[in-house]
């Protein structure tokens, strides 16, 4: 009995020995791990910032801190973020938070950390042999402060693809609301001319920009961007590029979108601010039209400028005039308006008139309209004139028949409810 009490108590002694033994190599173990987790996390952490200054390096970060620091002109508002803040803006680009996909990337609605919110274009552009050409848009854009450009307030180069941050409007394209496929509204040829005009404004602006000439190159109706008071805001400079004053013409790719595309330049290659002007004349047609610059509907003229030269020459403009907006008031300011849309896409780009000279001539066209006399600047008669006149057919055949119309004064559009729309 004796001899088992002992060697329960040995056993006891032994266990404690043990326990605290354990517990030594426990807390030793413990702390081994936490060594390794920190170890772990120092070098994640270090390959992360090696990484992240890799990507800034491929994505020119290096050139465009050397460009910047050379030039003068600059604004210096514009903002380097970092890859985490544009992350948390965008709920790590969540497919929710897509505005919209173009050819060059795809662009997110972003929340900054102060509320702010701004629109991300997040490059698709993987190669490094690009780098040049996107370095090249952020210095367009750099330069650039005008009330009709969509401003860019900063962009990030520390990941795999450049990243650019632009204020964020709020209004859709010019495209959507000229072509929008559900019909319930359209715009006021007042309110188209005043965007045109400020559209021609600011390529006007650029074409003459202050220390180099910018062409933009990729001028249509979806790159017309609208804010609430469907004030034009150009924008979409990937394609865009600075021409030195002392060439008159640089020789690029060519590069544009169908329809719009000065055929001057798809022939010769040489990039001149005319091909800002061809395109502008083509959104002037649209705008005019209401239709689209391709279109199967219209077998044998698709493209719109040769479509609307086509019947100019014959004298029948009318037939294509957008009859949602013509009335007799004005249709004298829309023949107006046609005759400069067909100047701006003349074949040889001499022959074209300069963007300084359209917005000249759209603001006058603008002013007259405003005029007080002028009774197609009264809503209510246009409104009038298009409960009784409106057509039933339009839009290469597109037919509807009409169940109510009004005015929304805060949008500055006539609505209307359609049914059998087909
Ligand atoms: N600053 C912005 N604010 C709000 N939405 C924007 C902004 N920039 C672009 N978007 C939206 O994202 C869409 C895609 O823009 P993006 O400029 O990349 O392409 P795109 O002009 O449609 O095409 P492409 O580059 O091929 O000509 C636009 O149509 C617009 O709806």
């Amino acid at each position: 009995m004796g001899e088992e009490e002992s060697f329960g108590k040995q056993t006891l002694g032994e266990l404690e020995v043990h326990a605290i033994g354990n517990s030594r190599v426990g807390i030793g173990f413990l702390g081994l791990l936490l060594g390794i987790i920190l170890l772990c996390w120092m070098l994640r952490q270090r390959q992360i910032s090696k990484l992240r200054e890799a990507h800034f390096q491929q994505n020119g970060g290096i050139l465009l801190r050397e460009q910047l620091s050379k030039r003068q002109g600059y604004r210096e508002d514009v903002k380097v973020f970092t890859a985490e803040e544009l992350d948390k803006a965008t709920k790590n680009y969540n497919e929710s938070r897509i505005l919209g996909q173009g050819g060059q990337g795809t662009v997110y609605k972003g929340i900054l950390a102060d509320n702010q919110i701004v629109a991300i274009k997040k490059s698709i552009i993987g190669d490094p042999s690009q780098v040049e050409q996107f370095i090249n848009e952020i210095m367009v854009l750099y330069q650039i402060n005008h009330r009709n450009v969509v401003k860019l307030l900063g962009c990030c180069l520390e990941t795999q693809v450049p990243l650019l941050v632009y204020e964020y409007i709020t209004n859709r394209t010019f495209f959507h609301h000229l072509h929008n496929d559900d019909a319930t509204s359209y715009l006021l040829w007042e309110t188209r001319l005043r965007i045109a005009t400020e559209t021609a404004e600011a390529l006007s602006y650029l074409h003459s920009a202050p220390s180099i000439p910018i062409i933009h190159r990729g001028i249509k109706l979806a790159n017309i961007l609208l804010d609430d008071n469907y004030t034009a805001k150009v924008s979409d400079f990937g394609a865009s590029r600075l021409i030195p004053f002392d060439q008159a013409q640089i020789t690029t790719i060519v590069q544009g979108t169908f329809g719009y595309l000065d055929p001057e330049y798809m022939l010769s290659s040489l990039l001149t601010e005319k091909n800002d002007v061809y395109s502008f004349g083509v959104v002037l047609m649209e705008l005019l039209t209401g239709q689209k610059v391709v279109c199967f509907k219209r077998p044998k003229n698709r493209v719109l400028p040769m479509y609307f030269t086509s019947l100019m020459k014959e004298d029948r403009l009318l037939d294509i005039l957008d009859p949602r907006v013509l009335n007799d008031e004005n249709v004298e300011q829309l023949m107006e308006v046609a005759t400069l849309a067909r100047r701006c896409v003349r074949v040889k780009g001499e022959e074209r008139p300069t963007m300084k000279e359209v917005a000249h001539e759209l603001a006058g066209l603008q002013a007259m309209a405003k005029h007080p006399w002028s009774k197609s600047n009264l809503v209510s008669e246009e409104s009038e004139y298009l409960l009784g006149k409106f057509p039933s057919t339009y839009d290469d055949g597109v037919t509807s028949s009409w169940i109510g119309m009004g005015y929304d004064s805060i949008n500055n559009k006539i609505t209307f409810e359609l049914k059998g729309a087909r």
